[in-house]
């Protein structure tokens, strides 16, 4: 193997030629981009919107502490308290209750079972009380008269100074406090004997210092978190359709001629990061100014900035996922919506640790972990700031590092998914690729000297010509038993059926056959397009299968596929740059090869023009000159010339022929004078087999039917005459055409000896019967026609018309509804008026249920993708719901204890203690307080509510209530 300018693909190299592209596209299709940032930015002007009516910055304020009064003030008319008795030592503690001194007009009510008690609670006759044993009970109100006991469902100080819209007075207020501590001192002196009641009774409630202002709904919150989740769906949405897109249309062939995975997904990532980056910089804005006005910048742009680069990267794996653009675009703004969803779930309530570490996988989760904590320490006053990372704001820390390792796991999954499950073309690596050690072992290409004479096509005999002894060992492509089958929808098709052949270093090979006779299916596999089924296919000597050699063989290929290649938006020029830096070409060779190749290919004239506005023949000879950039050693062509002018396609065959020594060229041809003057070797396939293999001569020789013998003779004319005259020297010669005056011989090769004495019988006849003749030598074309048959041909061709329109989207574009309501069979109108009209609309009725068949395989897969993610949504309602979570606050003495320097967390409250005694009581509760590392004297509190606890005075337990 010789030649081919050195190239070595760095993925910085690859990257940065597709950034580049990518910038120039977006610069080239300006309009659109301005209309698209229009698109992102209506949404965050909407946020901003709602923000400046619904919540104005207010000044920070809190409402003071002050003194309710004892417990024993509480009075209400009547105290109707309802039970359940299910052991008597409940029946005892409510007996006690019913003596509370604390609230002298309480009655209490034994009920049957817990629906007669939820009865009456319900229409707000009586407050219920459940036990669970001796110790533990639980207080029911009507679900309206006090405020929801869940932190986050309820509206959190907002007293506004006035005692009569502070809602958590209603706990006060409503004998809920003096009620817990009656049931206290009841169980206290069950079980100890002693008698709390009076000290109870004394004890004065106090309002603790909260923020004064704060509406803790999860409807405001969540209006809010839901929103910032939902700031990159546009970018998402946009973002999808383009990659999705290219991905289908060039990146295969982009990565057949040696691109690396990450250096595609790179360049889209890196585009569309700079993108995130303004977004979140102006979302962070807004949600600084409005929520999280006591929080610094940095923090909450970093989170807005991870969230945004995780959105990137999960569009990215999306993009693997499906082949339509429209499909994955819709799916993707569908999942953001939804995905966005679990972004409230933290509102709702503490959660698990581990729950919390599972739905981090998902990045709005992530997102919402650090801002549902901020919207909780903004409700409070407080900010989140760098300085406090390993402090209160430690929940920042979590959502970057969960951010940060979203972002991870999807580029993984992109790279995984995008090898496991390949586009229309391409090949599909096993799924545990990645566990086989040759994977990672990056082996360098060392050519095997091949065995001399061992010829893979022998199995034809006579039909394959034998090759020239200096051609043995040269052998370059090694295909053997090659089988390829498409599993169609409704049914298979056997392209390639069993395949073999040798093409041979230095020498031109063509491909013939009838349409559908496997030439571009054994070009895509060869190429590395799509994978055979079965067989094998070396390249000098280097199987096509094994996958961890494919980037290298596939770097000594130029491919040339039936369809064009290109990217519209850049020109001519730019597109060759693009593309040869991609193949490796070093950067500073890429300016001299781009004009190499233009010049080549006589394309210079148009260098500076844009692919979508070149010709046919114009974009054939681009995607030729892409083939040939960087000179590779090999070149598969599938059908190059198709549609170039004849000056063109003799540029190309005399560029084929200068690079032939040395090099290996395979091509695909439909025209047989091409094959005939171009290639040393043509391969005629049928049906996915070899038919015969051989020189021109060769092909000729053993199909050929010899020569024609063409003469034009008077009329009328004897025919019989001169059939005879010429089977007198040609005794095998053949009337092939009769017409009125001209007549066709052939005449067998094998006769040429008989040739000379023929001529000079039949000048004898000139003027007379004979008017002229000639002879002329059997063409490809014979050949072809003879091995392919008539009938063959057609059914070659009806295959590839199917085919096409399998593969087209566009089953129902307008042209065939048009024949169908116009013409009959036969190509003329039978029909008219009514009856037209009528015709008419069934037609284009039918046409329409037949689009929506077609749409609802897409709806379909959006269905089915909503329901796998809404599943943990629904499963950790359905999980929240069942535990009573909601309405109900647990209180143990573990709320009110910490931590110096831990922060005043959700259902974390900070003890009150009030010394009025004037003097520092050594030794004394206070000081023991303090030894239990609690913070005294904190004015605020978020719920006022009692605690039982148990603490040792001087040795000495004492139960009391706070
Ligand atoms: N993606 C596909 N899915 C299903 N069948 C296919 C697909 N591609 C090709 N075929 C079928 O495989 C057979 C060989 O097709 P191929 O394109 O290799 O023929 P060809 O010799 O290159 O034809 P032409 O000269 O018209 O390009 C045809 O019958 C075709 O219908």
């Amino acid at each position: 193997m010789t030649g081919g300018t050195a190239r070595e693909a760095s993925l910085v190299q690859q990257t940065f030629a597709l950034l580049q592209k990518n910038i120039l596209v977006q610069w080239r299709r300006l309009g659109h981009v301005v209309l698209e940032w229009l698109q992102h930015l209506a949404w965050i002007f909407m946020l901003f919107l709602i923000l400046a009516i619904r919540d104005s910055p207010r000044p920070s304020a809190y409402s003071p502490a002050e003194v309710l009064g004892r417990l024993d003030e509480f009075s209400n008319k009547t105290f109707p308290v309802g039970y359940i008795s299910t052991i008597p030592a409940i029946r005892d503690i409510m007996q006690r209750v019913s003596r509370s001194t604390i609230i002298p007009k309480i009655s209490v009510q034994e009920f049957q079972n817990t629906f007669d008690l939820v009865d009456v609670v319900d229409e707000n006759i009586t407050v219920g009380v459940e036990f669970e044993n001796e110790f533990t009970y639980f207080i029911r109100y009507h679900l309206y008269t006090i405020p929801n006991p869940n932190d986050y469902l309820a509206d959190k100080g907002y007293c506004e100074n006035s005692e009569y819209r502070c809602r958590p007075l209603e706990y006060w207020k409503l004998g809920f406090i003096s009620l817990q501590a009656s049931i206290d001192s009841a169980i206290v002196e069950r079980n100890t004997k002693q008698s709390l009641w009076d000290g109870m009774a004394a004890t004065e409630v106090v309002k603790m210092k909260a923020v004064d202002y704060t509406e803790r709904t999860v409807l405001y919150m969540g209006i809010f978190m839901y929103g910032m989740s939902m700031c990159f769906i546009t970018l998402s949405y946009l973002m999808t359709l383009q990659i999705t897109r290219e991905r289908r249309k060039t990146r295969e062939l982009m990565r057949m001629m040696g691109l690396k995975d990450l250096a595609f997904w790179l360049s889209w990532g890196l585009l569309y990061t700079v993108s995130a980056i303004i977004i979140a910089t102006l979302m962070a804005l807004v949600a600084t100014t409005y929520i999280f006005v006591q929080s610094s910048f940095g923090v909450i742009f970093l989170l807005f900035c991870l969230y945004g680069i995780a959105t990137v990267c999960f569009n990215c794996m999306l993009s693997t996922l499906f082949r339509k653009h429209r499909l994955t675009a819709i799916l993707g703004f569908f999942l953001t919506l939804f995905l966005a969803a679990l972004g409230l779930l933290p509102l709702v309530n503490a959660m698990p640790k581990s729950l919390e570490v599972f739905l981090s996988i998902f990045h709005p989760f992530s997102f919402a972990v650090g801002m549902v904590e901020s919207m909780h320490m903004a409700n409070d006053l407080q900010g989140t700031y760098f300085s406090d990372i390993s402090g209160d704001s430690s929940h920042i820390l979590s959502s970057a590092i969960y951010l940060t390792l979203d972002s991870v796991l999807y580029i993984i999954l992109t790279l995984y998914f995008d090898k496991i499950i390949p586009d229309k073309h391409g090949v599909r690596h096993e799924p545990l690729f990645c566990l086989r050690p040759s994977f990672w072992s990056k082996k360098k290409m060392s050519p095997v000297p091949l065995r001399e004479g061992e010829r893979i096509e022998k199995d034809l005999g006579d039909y394959v010509e034998k090759v020239p002894i200096e051609l043995l060992g040269k052998e370059a492509i090694r295909i053997s038993n090659v089988k390829k089958m498409y599993n169609g929808k409704d049914k298979k098709t056997e392209a390639l059926r069993g395949l073999n052949l040798d093409i041979y270093e230095g020498q031109i090979t063509a491909l013939l056959g009838h349409s559908g006779a496997g030439k571009t299916t054994l070009l895509n596999i060869l190429s590395g397009m799509c994978g055979a089924t079965s067989g094998s296919s070396n390249i000098y000597d280097h199987p096509l299968s094994d996958l961890s050699l494919r980037q290298e063989i596939q770097r000594k290929i130029g491919f040339c596929p039936q369809f064009d290649v290109n990217f519209e938006l850049l020109t001519v020029k730019e597109n060759l740059k693009v593309f040869a830096q991609i193949k490796g070409v070093h950067r500073s060779k890429v300016k001299s090869e781009v004009e190499k190749v233009l010049c080549d290919l006589d394309i210079d004239n148009i260098q500076d023009l844009r692919a979508n506005k070149l010709s046919g023949g114009q974009r054939r000879k681009l995607t030729l000159a892409i083939a040939l950039l960087g000179d590779p050693e090999i070149l598969l062509l599938d059908e190059p010339t198709a549609g170039l002018d004849p000056f063109s396609r003799h540029r190309v065959w005399s560029i084929l022929k200068e690079r032939k020594v040395g090099h290996v060229t395979l091509f695909s041809t439909q025209f047989m004078d091409e094959a005939d003057i171009l290639a040393d070797r043509k391969a005629v396939l049928s049906n996915g087999r070899l038919k015969c293999v051989g020189s021109s001569f060769f092909l000729k020789r053993k199909w050929g039917i010899g020569y024609h013998l063409r003469m034009q003779v008077t009329s009328p004319c004897d025919t019989e005459a001169i059939t005879l005259l010429i089977k007198q020297h040609v005794f095998s010669a053949k009337l092939s055409t009769q017409n009125v005056e001209d007549l066709t011989f052939t005449l067998p090769f094998e006769n040429m000896d008989a040739f000379p004495a023929l001529f000079s019988d039949l000048e004898g006849h000139v003027g007379r019967d004979i008017v002229s003749y000639g002879v002329s030598i059997t063409t490809l074309d014979d050949v072809f026609l003879k091995l392919e048959g008539e009938a063959e041909i057609e059914k070659g061709d009806y295959g590839v018309f199917a085919h096409e329109q399998n593969e087209e989207e566009d089953h129902f574009s307008s042209e065939p509804e048009d024949s169908i309501l116009l013409m009959s069979d036969s190509g003329t109108p039978t029909i008219s008026g009514l009856a037209l009209w009528r015709q008419q609309v069934l037609a284009v009725a039918r046409i329409r249920y037949l689009k929506l068949i077609h749409d609802m395989k897409g709806i379909r897969s959006i269905l089915l993708l909503l329901v796998l993610f809404i599943l943990p949504l629904v499963t950790f309602t359905i999980v929240m719901n069942s535990s009573h979570s909601i309405n109900t606050w647990e209180l143990t003495p573990h709320l009110y204890f910490r931590r110096p320097g831990e922060r005043n967390h959700r259902y974390y409250s900070n003890l009150l203690l009030v010394n009025t005694t004037g003097t520092r009581q050594k030794g004394s509760i206070i000081f023991n307080y303090q030894h239990c590392k609690l913070k005294n004297s904190i004015w605020h509190i978020k719920n006022i509510l009692s605690l039982k606890a148990e603490l040792k005075q001087q040795g000495v337990p004492r139960a009391f209530t706070i």
